[in-house]
């Protein structure tokens, strides 16, 4: 796919199915992922791979015990449906921006750097023809769920890059006027 065709036609795929990425895929993603803009080189983006229905479940696991912690009285069937949510794709991609202090660029752009990866990984996919979602949540606050994944107080779960194989059809929407969003100064 050209780069104009991703670009104007990109979009986000919330049923997936497998395969997800290949190897050969996952590499290319990888490098989509670390070329992304990054002030002071700083490198902030660490990603934690989830395939494969075992580690998707182990997911699902930290997910059911974060909102338990959070709610000792959560019902069976919230618990039950914080364990499903990663079993939405055969891939989860968790997205942490990994925050140093630093004179000149603040957390917020650490963050924004990865933000930017999310988002180079999720075009890459598109553009070798996978689909995905960007997904956050308040599973991405949870302590719980930080201390899982090894987060410091300052690093931030930036998003679960949900990636597979589209199960459905491309949306049929009208795209917007983006002329709506620009004005001349
Ligand atoms: C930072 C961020 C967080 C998001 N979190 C969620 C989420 O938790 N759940 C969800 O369904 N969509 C979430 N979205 C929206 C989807 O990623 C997607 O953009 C939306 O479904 C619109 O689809 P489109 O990308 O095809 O326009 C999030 C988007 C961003 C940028």
């Amino acid at each position: 796919m050209d780069a104009l065709t991703l670009l104007t036609s990109r979009y986000s795929s919330p049923r997936l199915t497998e395969p997800a990425p290949s190897a050969e895929a996952m590499a290319l993603i990888k490098r989509a992922a670390v070329q992304v803009p990054d002030h002071g080189a700083l490198r902030p983006w660490r990603f934690v791979v989830v395939q494969g229905r075992e580690a998707l479940v182990r997911l699902g696991d930290i997910f059911a015990e974060a909102a338990i912690e959070e709610d000792p009285t959560i019902s069976l069937e919230l618990q039950e449906r914080a364990r499903q949510l990663p079993l939405r794709a055969p891939m989860v991609i968790v997205c942490i921006a990994k925050i140093t202090d630093h004179p000149k660029v603040p957390a917020a752009e650490q963050v924004q750097s990865t933000a930017c990866a999310v988002m180079a990984m999720q075009q890459m996919a598109f553009a070798l023809g996978y689909g995905g979602i960007w997904r956050t949540g308040a599973y991405t606050q949870y302590d719980y769920v930080k201390q899982a994944f090894e987060l410091a107080a300052d690093d931030e779960i930036v998003g679960f890059l949900y990636l597979g194989t589209p199960n459905g059809q491309a949306p049929n929407r009208t795209p917007l006027d983006a002329d709506n969003f620009f004005s001349a100064f």
